[in-house]
């Protein structure tokens, strides 16, 4: 029995030093570390951060400082106390130490039922013999801040392959999953697979649902017979073009690619019911649809600035500032925020990403993409459904992943990676990279932990971004990707948290400017 005689929640961990019948040990989030250098390793992490210097017992956690450190960890005059929102970061630090061991056997599970050829990625399994950890960031990055020692550098490579590994192995049809990309780079939309069996019937007047409609002459009409040049892109599933319709109205239209339609009712049913219901600024609009024949075709809303991935790969020329970022980031969390609570029913989106965030001339967000949505639990006793995983890896929710049960929090878990892709400018996933830093959520943790979240910011942005702005916008994506549910804050939150971020944004840029 130990008894704490300090205790502290710094970020993602609760640090305590406690006495027991052997004596005092310090402990990160109720696990004991013994070995004196990695004592000393976290305790300057601590210190350097302003955590343990704002704690009303500082003399003592400096005497315990130096003890293990042997030297002074001095108040900073600039040191400021309110650096994140403790009681968010207390709720998320509890659990985020699973036992490691605990999750071995659901990873196994996952391992056997892989199919995937995953070498076209570059991707190696490891045997389950090797006990590694189940591949959850949020436990990543406590190794990375704490347990390193304690896990071999081995092992943590082979980890990050498995955080990949585990997506793919738990998409089902791995044959049709798309790895394409025509540039070699890594796809930015790399792995989707077709629906399952239909979620949503369809129902007969959906073909005149909208405000638009159109006949297959017309679209043929309205796109110039398809015409490569009103060519917008292409998804897993079909072609997006541009249209004009005959009263001037600027449309995109949506048109499956013929060997996909039989498997694809589901999915334009899916996206077309949807839709339909669905009326919000930073939601695509659904104007028409057209299922005849040989034909899925649906029409939207046309968005007329390219998607958020494209800007962030500097496709547009301009790269977006710091405030652009946040307001996207805003929007979205808007978007979800309506479908998670404020629509006829809960809806969850399963596939947010930068490539589904579309922009408008002003740089407003707009969600796009329904493709994989699906309604939530009906009955007010039911926290969860129970589905077969989908969604793009990288930014697939580990939970649902180990559990297939599916909750707004994948979306959630989506929106914390986005968030960390918005502000470094890079992919969830970025194979060509070191081994440290294939994995952006992990890597950008480590940078943030160890006192550098400055490094994590994309090195496109010129403008000096205020540390505590950032800090809270990376502590809020942190908690947002925490690898069990119930750690994450709703969207709602998350809003309303992005809201006073950008107060204090506010606050620091016309200090800056004066
Ligand atoms: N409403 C729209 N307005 C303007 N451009 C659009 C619109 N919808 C899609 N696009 C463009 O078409 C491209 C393909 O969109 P689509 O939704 O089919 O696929 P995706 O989301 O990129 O990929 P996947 O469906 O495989 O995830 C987008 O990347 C975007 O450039």
């Amino acid at each position: 029995e130990s008894v704490p005689t300090l205790s502290k929640v710094c970020r993602f961990d609760h640090v305590a030093y406690s006495k027991s019948s052997d004596g005092y040990h310090l402990s990160i989030n109720q696990e004991r570390i013994e070995d004196p250098v990695l004592i000393c390793e976290a305790l300057e992490t601590y210190f350097k951060s302003g955590c343990l210097l704002c704690d009303s017992q500082v003399e003592s956690w400096r005497r315990i400082g130096k003890e293990y450190c042997r030297q002074d960890f001095n108040v900073p005059v600039n040191v400021r106390c309110n650096h994140i929102s403790v009681d968010l970061v207390r709720r998320a630090g509890r659990k985020l130490l699973l036992p490691l061991s605990a999750n071995v056997s659901n990873f196994e599970q996952l391992t056997r039922k892989g199919q995937l050829q995953e070498e076209e990625l570059d991707i190696k399994h490891s045997s389950p013999s090797d006990n590694v950890p189940l591949a959850v960031p949020g436990i990543f990055l406590i190794c990375c801040a704490f347990m390193c020692p304690c896990v071999h550098a081995r092992r943590k490579e082979r980890s990050e392959h498995n955080v990949l590994a585990r997506q793919l192995n738990s998409m089902d049809s791995v044959s049709s999953i798309e790895v394409g990309s025509t540039s070699g780079k890594i796809p930015t939309t790399p792995l989707r697979v077709p629906p399952s069996p239909s979620r949503f019937s369809l129902s007969p007047q959906l073909s005149t649902i909208g405000s638009v409609n159109l006949s297959i002459n017309q679209i043929i009409k309205a796109t110039q017979s398809f015409s490569p040049s009103l060519r917008l892109g292409e998804g897993g599933f079909g072609t997006v073009y541009k249209a004009v319709l005959p009263d001037g109205l600027i449309v995109a239209i949506k048109r499956a690619k013929k060997e996909h339609i039989p498997a694809l009712r589901d999915e334009f049913s899916n996206e077309v019911e949807l839709l339909a219901k669905i009326e919000h600024q930073n939601l695509v609009r659904l104007l028409g649809y057209t299922d005849k024949g040989n034909e899925r075709i649906i029409i939207t809303e046309y968005v007329p600035n390219g998607t958020l991935r494209e800007h962030l790969d500097g496709q547009h020329g301009k790269i977006l500032d710091f405030k652009q970022r946040l307001e996207i980031a805003i929007d979205v969390a808007h978007a979800l925020t309506y479908l998670h609570l404020y629509a006829e029913k809960t809806i969850i989106h399963r596939d947010v990403k930068s490539s589904n965030i579309l922009l408008t001339e002003s740089y407003r967000a707009k969600v796009s993409d329904f493709g994989f949505a699906r309604t939530g639990p009906s009955d007010t006793e039911q926290t969860h459904i129970s589905t077969k995983v989908k969604g793009t890896a990288g930014y697939l929710d580990p939970e649902y992943l180990r559990t297939y049960q599916l909750t707004p929090k994948s979306d959630v878990f989506s929106f914390g990676i986005l968030l960390i892709e918005i502000l470094s400018g890079r992919r969830p996933v970025e194979l060509k990279r070191g081994i440290d830093e294939r994995i952006t959520v992990r890597w950008a943790f480590h940078k943030y932990n160890v006192g550098n979240p400055r490094d994590i910011l994309d090195p496109l942005l010129e403008e000096v971004v205020d540390e505590e702005v950032l800090g809270k916008m990376l502590s809020l994506a942190f908690q947002c990707a925490a690898p069990t549910r119930d750690d994450r804050p709703d969207m709602k939150e998350v809003g309303e948290q992005l809201w006073e971020i950008r107060r204090e944004f506010r606050k620091s840029f016309s200090k800056s400017i004066m």
